[in-house]
């Protein structure tokens, strides 16, 4: 019935049904033989005894019939899948009179009531479970995992019969350089979920469809797309699709700016090169926001709760909204040192310098103008020393050394405090699914809070996470377009030194003469060729310079096969054809022919 499907399966046979049929009047009902506690990949051979009988088999969906006749002594197979399919029957009269034994073989066992099948990318490599060979969920829980980098791989087909169908799938196809809007992400969405819809359509008896929630990468840039698919489950899938069970992720984790700066700290240091997975590592920092501290951070909430209605009421902090020209009495030399104009960005006073800054420049955008208010004797990161001198420094045996050490230790004390606040106010709204900008307001003001006691922490925490999230997101943005450069390029290739066409021609007649030269001199056949141009600009101060060919062929593995698998090469007529290179790519060509060129030198 399915082809592409191995028809035998392998479990081993483990039970025998024998039916005893007793004259011409005998029957069996329409049925399928669709128990849950059948395991979903046992095929069901039944071998007929004493006279032959007719099998008769319905399609459920079409009503189709068909019949296959049965003698005695022989054999017929039947896929368990097929079962979500067909009914079958012995209708009455279909048998003489005489006996009939029917002996059914199958795989059976109460355990395959709970069976898993679990379909998804990379990220269930580390989860197994299923058959002795590949680990367990469970004793109780026997499965497949069947593999899918993208959405298109989920093949309904194999989800036939199991009790219980987990998908993790998505982040490749959001993460492809094409996806770029919200628009895109939701078309990968609707892909997954016609997904679902067949999966229940062909395994009526599967009970339920779990699917995660996607996990946030290093990749900032991605955890965007991320948090777009994941609200798409949560608001459309959920609500509207019967039987699909959401597995909660860590969307609101990478919602959170602060936090997600933080997370790309941690996960820097591991795998540098693998954007999409957060490693062992990884999970283990947002395990650890999440479970292990849980405990600590109940009881330091109390605390810290004290510590706030103790400091409520203090002196309230200067504050300004832009723009800054409506300001009396301020010339542009007591304002943010950025020296841009921000409309509507609040600022803040440095209580030792009188200077405004923006919020956003050092690292408290998000503060409501209340919460600004509220910070206790703020000082900028001028007159506040950073932590970098002030290590530096504190060795000194002056009585300021001796002021610092103090500060270092009070510093040191509020740590713990910082932390747990945060941590405390991301758990609520992990407990959440989807993060409003309330709930992240929530988490600024927790911030806010200890800022009452140490908001000069607060300043070197952010602006320590600003800076590494500026790295991050910078080596980030450059491999993205890198990407969508590489992705462009990807059926061209270049050829050099290739003669200009007659400069006097017209555009078209240009286009043709190239096109000629492919065929004619590269020998590159035209049905190979999609379209080809000149790369840059006629430079009029170079009257001897050729214009690289750029040569767009119709698909990717014609490149290989016009550049020697990528290396390059030098036609009959004398002319190189390379593939076109990202600059990247072609920068790091160089390097690695210069590293070369030096070792070959030196031995
Ligand atoms: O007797 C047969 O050939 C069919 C038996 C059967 O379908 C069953 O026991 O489920
Ligand atoms: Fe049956």
């Amino acid at each position: 019935m399915y082809p592409d499907q191995p028809y035998l399966t392998v479990p081993e046979i483990n039970s025998c049904l024998v039916n005893k049929y007793e004259g011409s009047e005998s029957y069996l009902p329409k049925h399928s033989d669709c128990e849950v506690s059948i395991h979903p990949e046992s095929s069901i051979f039944t071998i007929s005894l004493g006279q032959s009988c007719d099998i008769k088999f319905t399609e459920r969906e079409s009503g189709s019939v068909s019949s296959q006749s049965c003698p005695d002594r022989s054999l017929y197979v039947m896929s368990r899948r097929s079962q979500e399919v067909f009914d079958h029957e012995i209708e009455q009269g279909s048998m003489s009179d005489g006996t009939r034994y029917s002996l059914t073989f199958r795989c059976v066992s109460w355990t395959h009531k709970n069976s898993t099948c679990m379909i998804g990318d990379s990220n269930t490599r580390f989860l197994r479970f299923g058959s002795h060979r590949r680990g367990t969920f469970g004793e109780q829980m026997p499965g497949q995992k069947f593999w899918a980098p993208k959405i298109r791989d989920i093949d309904p087909v194999s989800c036939m019969g199991y009790s219980n169908v987990v998908l993790l799938c998505g982040i490749n196809d959001i993460k492809e350089s094409h996806v770029q809007c919200e628009k895109d992400v939701a078309d990968c969405y609707a892909e997954l979920k016609l997904k679902i819809k067949q999966i229940k359509l062909l395994s009526p008896s599967t009970k339920a469809v779990f699917v995660c929630q996607l996990l946030p990468t290093k990749d900032l840039t991605l955890n965007r797309k991320v948090n777009d698919f994941n609200r798409l489950l949560h608001f459309d899938l959920f609500p509207t699709c019967k039987d699909v069970e959401f597995v909660e992720g860590f969307n609101q984790f990478v919602c959170n700016r602060v936090l997600a700066a933080e997370l790309s700290m941690h996960l820097d240091r591991h795998g540098r090169f693998d954007m999409l997975h957060l490693n062992r590592a990884g999970g283990r920092v947002l395990a650890g926001m999440t479970d292990d501290k849980m405990k600590k951070i109940d009881d330091q909430l109390k605390k810290t709760k004290a510590d706030t209605k103790r400091l409520a009421g203090r002196p309230r902090n200067k504050v300004l909204r832009s723009p800054q020209k409506s300001l009396t009495g301020s010339s542009s030399d007591d304002y943010c040192p950025c020296k841009k104009y921000m409309e509507g960005e609040l600022s803040v006073e440095c209580q030792s310098c009188l200077k405004f800054w923006h919020l956003y420049c050092v690292g408290l955008k998000g503060l409501s103008e209340e919460m600004v208010e509220s910070l206790e004797n703020w000082q900028c990161s001028d007159c506040y020393l950073c932590p970098h001198s002030y290590k530096e420094k504190i060795t000194s045996t002056s009585s300021s050394g001796t002021m610092k050490v103090m500060i270092r230790d009070e510093l040191n004390a509020i740590q713990p405090v910082i932390k747990v606040t945060v941590e405390n106010a991301v758990r609520n709204i992990l407990s959440k699914s989807v993060c409003s900008k309330e709930d992240v307001e929530g988490v600024v003001k927790s911030y806010a809070a200890v800022a009452r006691e140490s908001q000069k922490e607060v300043i070197q925490q952010a602006a320590l996470a600003q800076s590494s999230k500026k790295v991050v997101e910078s080596v980030v943005r450059q491999m993205d377009a890198d990407k969508v450069e590489r992705e462009k390029r990807r059926s061209n290739v270049v050829v050099l030194s290739a003669p200009e066409p007659e400069k006097e021609a017209s555009a078209e007649q240009k286009k043709k003469e190239d096109k000629n030269f492919c065929s004619n001199v590269l020998g590159i056949p035209l049905k190979d060729v999609e379209t080809c141009w000149r790369a840059g600009k006629i430079d009029v101060s170079k009257p001897d310079y050729l214009r690289p060919l750029v040569i767009k062929l119709k698909s990717e593995g014609l490149v290989e096969e016009w550049t020697k698998d990528g290396k390059g090469y030098k036609t009959e007529s004398g002319f190189w054809i390379n593939k076109d290179l990202c600059a990247a790519d072609r920068k790091a060509n160089f390097l690695a022919r210069e590293q070369r060129r030096t070792r070959l030198q030196k031995t």
